[in-house]
């Protein structure tokens, strides 16, 4: 028997952070939603008890290192499941994004596996199970529009995102979370955008509200190391997105667009800039 899932990329509306914990993370505010860009997965019953991923994508771990691996591998001993599973990702997400691509990866996995090995598994389970595997896992398994608190995991579902285009943009760069977490001064954080403010605005459906209160502090600590996202910002913003801003902890750069009409301008402009460049909806 054959389950498939759908892994969509987040994105993060604000991303405030509050102070670094005395555990290492750091203690934040944080509005995302998902967008219609999607990793696929295909996961297959084995007939020996063993977990093996493939991808098309020559470019990440297809061992334990991979989250769905994890993710699989911690159902299986949670659960007591002794059945083998082939998991094949059909990567679209760029790596190392700032779109939680891997988390996303993972929560599909543990969605999959709970309807493919009927383990009957509630929402709030697999998100605290998703939780043992990164700070963005448990949103990625529920998605839609929440706000996040916590070190991520702790979930506020809030009204859905105002329908628009999103345009991502991806420069040639890796960023890792953890070192742009670990170079953040957060007590020297002037500007904190207001989480209470955007999730006004996104209630309230108002698409200009969203964009005038976009905003992440960790773009201070990305757009130091790399100047060339700050550059993308702008050529977005002379383009004619209604509101950019850098997703986690980055180097991914996207656009919210009202207006269809204004989309090819900006996608192929940016085009003059980066190969890796997506025109999406956002995901209501
Ligand atoms: C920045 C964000 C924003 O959504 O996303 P990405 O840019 O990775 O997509 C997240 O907070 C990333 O979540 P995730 O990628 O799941 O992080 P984890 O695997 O849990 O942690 C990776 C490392 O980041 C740091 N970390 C992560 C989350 C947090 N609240 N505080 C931290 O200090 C820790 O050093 C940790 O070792
Ligand atoms: N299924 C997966 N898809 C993508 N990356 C993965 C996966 N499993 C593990 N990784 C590793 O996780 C790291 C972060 O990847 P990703 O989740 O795409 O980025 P981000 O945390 O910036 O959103 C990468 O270094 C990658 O090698």
């Amino acid at each position: 028997m054959k389950v498939y899932e759908k892994a969509p990329a987040k994105i993060n509306l604000m991303l405030d952070v509050l102070h670094k914990r005395p555990d290492g993370f750091h203690e934040v505010e944080m509005i995302m939603t998902m967008v219609d860009l999607a990793d696929r997965l295909e996961l297959s019953e084995l007939p020996r008890d063993t977990i093996i991923i493939s991808s098309q994508a020559g470019y990440i771990p297809l061992d334990e290192k991979n989250l769905a691996f994890q993710a699989a591998k911690l159902l299986k001993e949670r659960c007591g499941v002794e059945r083998g599973v082939h998991i094949h990702l059909d990567k679209k997400i760029p790596v190392a994004a700032g779109l939680a691509g891997g988390s996303s990866d993972a929560a599909a996995t543990l969605r999959g596996l709970n309807r493919l090995w009927r383990l009957g598994l509630s929402g709030e389970e697999l998100q605290e199970l998703g939780a043992e595997l990164g700070s963005d896992v448990p949103f990625c398994v529920t998605g839609g529009t929440a706000l996040a608190t916590g070190r991520g995991e702790k979930l506020t579902p809030i009204a859905s995102m105002p329908q628009c285009w999103v345009i991502l943009v991806k420069p040639p760069i890796n960023v890792s979370t953890a070192e742009v977490y670990g170079k953040l001064r957060a007590n020297a954080i002037t500007a904190h955008p207001s989480a209470q403010l955007m999730r006004e605005a996104v209630e309230a459906g108002d698409f200009q509200a969203v964009c005038a209160r976009l905003g992440n502090v960790l773009e201070d600590v990305t757009l130091k190391l790399h100047p060339e996202v700050q550059q993308l910002k702008e050529a977005m913003i002379r383009l004619g997105a209604d509101g950019v801003l850098m997703s986690g902890s980055g180097p991914t750069v996207f656009g919210l667009v009202s207006k269809q009409s204004k989309v090819p301008r900006i996608y192929n402009g940016l085009r003059g800039f980066c190969k890796e460049v997506y025109a999406v909806r956002s995901l209501t």
